[in-house]
């Protein structure tokens, strides 16, 4: 067993992403950063989520992983599944034990995306679009969960219908690249189910979706710090254009990894308005 398995089965990168946006969360709700103790309570409840998250996802994803993912770190051998279980439910244990440090709503919260979590993990994500919607409103609670710890929302509610759209846009095509080795596990996904060219276009409708909520916040007043979203909208649109364009895996993938990059900025863009 190799241990640098239990930091990559995490997925680290997005898990600190998606700390972050637990923490924009709390800063657009209430305008200022919370004090330390909610800004640490909130940035670790959503790591460690998203850590076991990811991690009990690999778990019940063997086989598909072995088709698709063969370089993860279970399908070659790095972490056997049962300590993966184990460890699983370890960062899931610590995060609630943290939310609950916060107040009560925070730890109910936890405690639902948690189970959801684990419910996609285990059964939701072969239930075509369903397991789309399924992520992406995890990724759209993430910067609710930073109001509720604050227990405002302001702003958040913006953040949270971007992150929906776009993790919708994202997971579709994301589909689109593993239609493979999802069809090992008869896993009946949109682009199963549709064909890939119809996946398409739904994954390049909620690409567009978002682009449209990208400026509901200038409606609701940020300041000039916000023009940094164009770019953002360019790389979303282009990604767009890609998948419309061929529905080959390398094609999808290359989509898939700009709207990542687009998720990547504007975090960075709301974060760079929220503080400046
Ligand atoms: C206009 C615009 C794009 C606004 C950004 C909205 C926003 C705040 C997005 C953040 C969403 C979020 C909480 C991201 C956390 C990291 C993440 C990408 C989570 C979803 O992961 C599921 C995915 O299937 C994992 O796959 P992979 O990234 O390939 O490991
Ligand atoms: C709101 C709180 C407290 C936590 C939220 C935690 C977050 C940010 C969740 C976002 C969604 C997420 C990262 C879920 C984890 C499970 C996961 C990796 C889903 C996608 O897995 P697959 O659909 O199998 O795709 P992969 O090919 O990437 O494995
Ligand atoms: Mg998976």
């Amino acid at each position: 067993m190799e241990l640098k398995a239990f930091v990559e089965i995490t997925r680290p990168h997005n898990c600190v992403l998606a700390g972050i946006v637990g923490l924009l969360g709390s800063i657009v709700a209430v305008g200022h950063f919370p004090d330390l103790k909610t800004s640490l309570l909130v940035f670790l409840v959503v790591t460690l989520g998203c850590a076991g998250g990811n991690t009990i996802n690999d778990y019940f994803d063997y086989e598909i992983d072995k088709v698709n993912r063969p370089d993860r770190p279970l399908p070659r051998g790095a972490m056997d599944r049962k300590t993966a279980l184990w460890y699983a439910m370890l960062l899931f244990a610590v995060g609630m034990a943290l939310a609950y440090m916060i107040n009560r709503y925070a730890f109910i919260l936890a405690v639902i995306a948690y189970v959801t979590m684990c419910l996609y993990a285990w059964k939701l994500k072969p239930l075509p679009f369903i397991g789309n919607l399924v992520v992406a409103g995890l990724t759209g609670a993430t910067p609710l969960y930073g109001a509720v710890a604050v227990e405002h929302f302001g702003l958040a509610g913006y953040l949270a219908i971007c992150a929906f759209l776009v993790n919708v846009a994202r997971e579709v095509i994301k589909d689109i690249e593993d239609v493979e080795g999802d069809l090992v596990k008869g896993a009946k996904t949109l682009p199963i189910i549709w064909g890939k060219k119809k996946a398409a276009y739904v994954g390049s409708f909620f690409a567009l979706l978002t682009v449209i909520a990208s400026f509901l916040p200038v409606k609701a007043g940020v300041g000039i710090g916000y023009y940094a979203m164009v770019p953002v909208d360019v790389i979303i649109l282009y990604a767009a254009y890609l998948i419309l364009k061929s529905q080959e895996r390398e094609m999808a993938r290359k989509s898939q990894k700009l709207l990542k990059m687009s998720i990547f900025l504007a975090v960075m863009a709301f974060l760079i308005a929220a503080i400046v």
